[in-house]
């Protein structure tokens, strides 16, 4: 009881002070809507974070400034803008409310720091990002090395369809196929096609992060997880995590174990590396600077998150793409037909390789169009490290500074009649594929995902082989079928069915 009552008084001094603080909006900060103090625009929202930035456009601009929950925020639509702003060190930070809440929520005990990527600024930022770039690209992130890992789990999974033809939802299966390639990239280790610890972990993670959606209560206000009801569900989200946690803490020992043993039997002579993991314990091993990110219990944490950061942003997102494309090519069925006519004449029976992309480009062209249309990433936060200025406003540092992702892949302005699906966009007169610099699904600048490589071979990998092996259709009509998204913390695919009928 005596708790609640300091928590309680803490929390009243806590609003009082955000609450004077409020009043002082820097000068020379981007016009945008009214907003109150502590919840900021949340009780004008209308809706979803995705919508109200495109209302606020219209009324305000380009750049429009406000707050989100207590945080001095500034939306930014036009791609130029977003362009020079994402290239610049300045702002590569994350939103604090957001990081304090996912940091939590990822912690396997209360008071633990945070780490890895997606979360992290600074030198450990750039020191843990670089890592799993340059070691991702070594094992094959882009080279054709991968194809095997990602091939092999295609397989699989053609066989699983095969065995039920009939109308059935593919998002078990293709989430399945995604989740595996990836976790043999980092822990070395296979699962079988019918392992769901992996899989209740992701579908766990997921949950409590779509349903926050970006601009939820406890992403905006942190401090609300110690408020009764709030605490309980908060703790009961964090199963998921947890049980991700053990899982990994159990993989890295197996993985000293091994190295350990290998060390013995060949004189001290450790053979090549073989996944992420290994690779990261000899970082960790090599590092003295004590101040480095890899160094000691820092280097344990930080090679925790990565892998927690590698395997969270990449499982749900490639699946998600992967299913936003079948579903296109369910709802427009000349579209599946030209595609089949081109992988016919290029693959005919033989197996898809990823040397094959460049001869097709009408499928390439279709993979880009549904990457614009599903806008799957609609908004991106960052958060600026020093002062800067924009469009010649004053954005303080921790100013959370949003990318409207969406805005840049539809804006009527640019793209003609932005939404209709017509993969034509991306081809030239010649019908040759013609790249587009404004579709960046994958973000630019600074942060750009570092999974862009491997979400695009397995994007093709998946699609043209499954369109190889059937023709998809809708149980219930194409016209019936629907794709519009659902808005979470990002784009989720409409849920549907399909029927799958044999091609070969
Ligand atoms: C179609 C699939 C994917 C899409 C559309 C996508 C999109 C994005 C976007 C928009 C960002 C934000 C960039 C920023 O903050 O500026 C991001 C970050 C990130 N992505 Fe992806 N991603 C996909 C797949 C993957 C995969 C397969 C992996 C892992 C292998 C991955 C790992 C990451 C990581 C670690 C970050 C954080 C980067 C940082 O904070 O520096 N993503 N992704």
């Amino acid at each position: 009881m005596a708790f609640q009552v300091i928590l309680l008084s803490g929390m009243i001094w806590y609003c009082f002070l955000k609450w004077l603080k409020y009043y002082k909006v820097p000068d020379n900060f981007p016009p945008g809507p009214p907003s109150v103090p502590l919840l900021g625009v949340l009780p004008f929202m209308q809706g979803n974070l995705k919508d109200a930035m495109q209302r606020w456009r219209k009324e305000y601009g380009e750049v429009v400034g406000l707050h989100l929950g207590s945080e001095l925020t500034v939306v930014l639509s036009d791609f130029d803008e977003i362009s020079n702003a994402f290239k610049d060190k300045r702002f590569t930070g994350r939103p604090k409310a957001l990081t304090e809440t996912m940091t939590a929520f990822f912690a396997s005990h209360p008071g633990e720091k945070g780490g890895g990527i997606v979360f992290s600024e600074g030198e450990q930022w750039s020191e843990q990002r670089r890592f799993a770039l340059k070691t991702l690209r070594d094992f094959g992130f882009s080279k054709k090395a991968m194809e095997d890992v990602i091939l092999e789990e295609v397989f699989k999974m053609i066989q699983v369809l095969r065995a039920d033809e009939d109308s059935m939802s593919l998002n078990q299966v293709l989430s399945v196929g995604v989740v595996n390639s990836l976790w043999t990239i980092l822990t070395g280790q296979k699962l079988s096609h019918g392992d769901q610890t992996v899989m209740k972990i992701v579908t766990g993670t997921d949950d409590f992060i779509n349903n926050e959606s970006m601009s939820g209560p406890l992403m905006m206000m942190p401090w609300l997880r110690f408020f009764p009801y709030i605490k309980e569900k908060f703790q009961a989200s964090k199963e998921a995590p947890l049980s991700m946690r053990k899982l990994q803490n159990k993989m890295v020992a197996q993985h000293e174990e091994e190295q350990s043993g290998e060390l013995d039997n060949n004189n001290g002579v450790r053979k090549e590396s073989k996944d992420f993991i290994d690779v990261y314990l000899d970082k960790i091993k090599e590092t003295r600077d004590r101040k480095s990110s890899f160094f000691g219990d820092q280097g344990r944490l930080n090679l925790q998150r990565s892998l927690t950061d590698i395997f969270g942003a990449g499982t749900s997102s490639g699946s998600s793409m992967l299913l936003f494309a079948f579903l296109y090519v369910i709802k427009y069925p000349k579209i599946q037909t030209k595609v089949q006519d081109e992988l016919s004449r290029i693959i005919g029976k033989n197996t898809v390789s990823l040397d094959d992309r460049s001869n097709m480009p009408y499928t390439d062209a279709v993979l880009h169009e549904v990457m614009r249309h599903s806008c799957l990433v609609y908004a991106v936060p960052h958060a600026t490290t020093e002062d800067v200025s924009v469009q010649g406003f004053d954005l303080p540092k921790d100013t959370v500074v949003y990318a409207n992702l969406w805005q840049v892949m539809h804006n009527t302005d640019y793209w003609q009649d932005p939404e209709i699906f017509r993969p034509e966009r991306f081809l030239d007169r010649d019908s040759k594929f013609r790249r587009d610099e404004r579709c960046i699904p994958f973000m630019l600048g600074k942060r750009f995902c570092i999974g862009q490589s491997l979400a695009l071979q397995q994007l093709f990998l998946f699609f043209v082989t499954i369109l190889q092996h059937f023709e998809l259709q809708a149980p219930g009509g194409a016209e019936a079928v629907s794709i519009e998204p659902i808005v979470g913390f990002v784009h989720q695919c409409p849920k549907y069915s399909v029927k799958l009928v044999g091609r070969m």
